[in-house]
């Protein structure tokens, strides 16, 4: 059989990309190493934060859409996949970074509070906000049940009458006009092809004769435990955060509610350290726990600042953490999603669009010059 499309990766890009096409009547092959549902890659895990705010316009006009396909999806599956919490930012109130976000928020016209320090902790309890920091609340921003849509996104993708074959590992590709992909277990033929490989992008594509600067990091995910059970909970309207520039170390830190683990919040640092995928769980790099007990005894007074579980999980980042969304340079069938820089999962439904779109031979649906392959030209490390 000859597919239309086949899709190489089952995270929640791949999963997504495939729900577009089998929603568009295309006979869809969406092909995963592991056996589903899996823990290996850098969609599982059961929560994810859902905002607007950023930087660039690009991702607060995709974010615009990708809230509607979220509830799409929740409504075609008849789950919950959103959970509305607001996320609270803080960073240094006259620092650069904090001011882009705070303007672009404005400009943009996204649902927000500022908050002053003098009203600070009567909005947010339990949290000391730094000297020197500002503090505003998207509202309309909130938790993703991570695990949750990843299953919904491949059950419509069944539903819509798409093949999904888990636990065969792709070894090659061969491209054409007719592209081969073998597996370790088979060998099928399609139109076009997806590649949603994660971490396993860059040696995936190196297949192809492309190399991308696509650096694999493991993440730290830990979880604290709150002094005084529900006091950093969803259900007492505890949002999500990011603390941008912390004094204990480079990059931001991040944090949702406690939730799924009653009595636990999820805190984490937005970095890791470099990894080959296949031996994430051989390393055991805890520098950047040791940042975060620092943060979390000064600003989150109610947690115990020892983490109680740390878990792993996988970040593939790109030179300017931008994601890339593009044709592979020599083969226009072949079309490109990596590099989500560990900040993709929101955009999952967008991503699967724009991707579904270019291998349709459509025009995306918009302007992917941030994502594309040639801005890496020139400065390919
Ligand atoms: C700790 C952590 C916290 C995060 N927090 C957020 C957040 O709050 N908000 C947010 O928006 N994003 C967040 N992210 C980022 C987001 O989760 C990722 O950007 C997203 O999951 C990437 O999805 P993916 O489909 O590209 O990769 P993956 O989920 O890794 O999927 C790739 C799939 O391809 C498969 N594959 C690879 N090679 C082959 C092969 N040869 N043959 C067959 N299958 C193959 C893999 O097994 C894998 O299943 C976070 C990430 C982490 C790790
Ligand atoms: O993408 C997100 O919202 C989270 C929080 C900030 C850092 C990375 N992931």
């Amino acid at each position: 059989m000859v597919y239309e499309c086949i899709v190489i990766g089952a995270g929640i890009q791949g999963s997504f990309t495939a729900y577009h096409l089998a929603k568009n009547n295309k006979k869809t092959l969406l092909l995963e190493q592991f056996v589903l549902p899996h823990s290996r890659g850098s969609s599982h895990g059961q929560t994810r934060i859902i905002r607007k705010a950023y930087e660039h316009d690009f991702y607060i006009h995709m974010m615009q859409e990708s809230y509607k396909l979220w509830a799409e999806l929740e409504k075609e599956a008849g789950v919950k996949l959103y959970r509305h919490t607001g996320l609270l930012l803080m960073g240094p109130e006259n620092g650069k970074d904090f001011q882009l976000i705070k303007s672009s928020m404005q400009r943009n016209k996204i649902p927000t509070v500022v908050l002053e320090r003098h009203e600070f902790s009567q909005h947010i309890p339990n949290v000391n906000l730094t000297s020197g920091d500002g503090a505003i609340v998207e509202t309309t921003a909130g938790v993703l049940y991570a695990d949750r849509a990843l299953r919904a996104a491949q059950a419509v993708f069944q539903t819509h009458g798409g093949t999904i074959k888990d636990g065969e590992k792709v070894i090659n590709i061969e491209p054409g006009d007719l592209i081969t992909v073998t597996t370790d277990s088979g060998t099928y033929q399609a139109k076009n092809l997806v590649i949603t490989a994660g971490p396993w992008a860059k040696t995936l594509l190196s297949h192809t004769g492309l190399q991308l600067p696509l650096q694999v990091l493991r993440i730290n995910v830990c979880y604290w435990k709150e002094k005084i059970p529900g006091s950093y909970s969803i259900n007492n309207r505890f949002p999500c955060f990011i603390q941008m520039q912390p004094k204990e170390a480079e990059h931001d830190i991040y944090g949702l509610p406690s939730n799924e683990y009653p009595g636990l919040m999820k805190v984490c640092y937005h970095m890791g350290s470099e990894t080959d995928p296949d031996e994430r769980d051989r390393q055991t790099d805890r520098r950047e726990v040791d940042a975060l007990s620092g943060y979390i005894s000064r600003c989150f007074p109610g947690l115990v600042p020892v983490p109680a579980v740390v878990e792993s999980c996988m970040y593939t980042i790109t030179p300017d953490k931008h994601f890339v969304l593009d044709r592979h340079p020599s083969y226009s069938n072949i079309v490109i999603g990596a590099g989500f820089s560990g900040h993709g999962f929101k955009f999952g439904p967008v991503v699967g669009k724009v991707l579904c779109e270019m291998s349709m031979g459509q025009n995306p649906s918009y302007d992917l010059s941030p994502f594309s392959i040639h801005r890496f030209n020139g400065n390919p490390k």
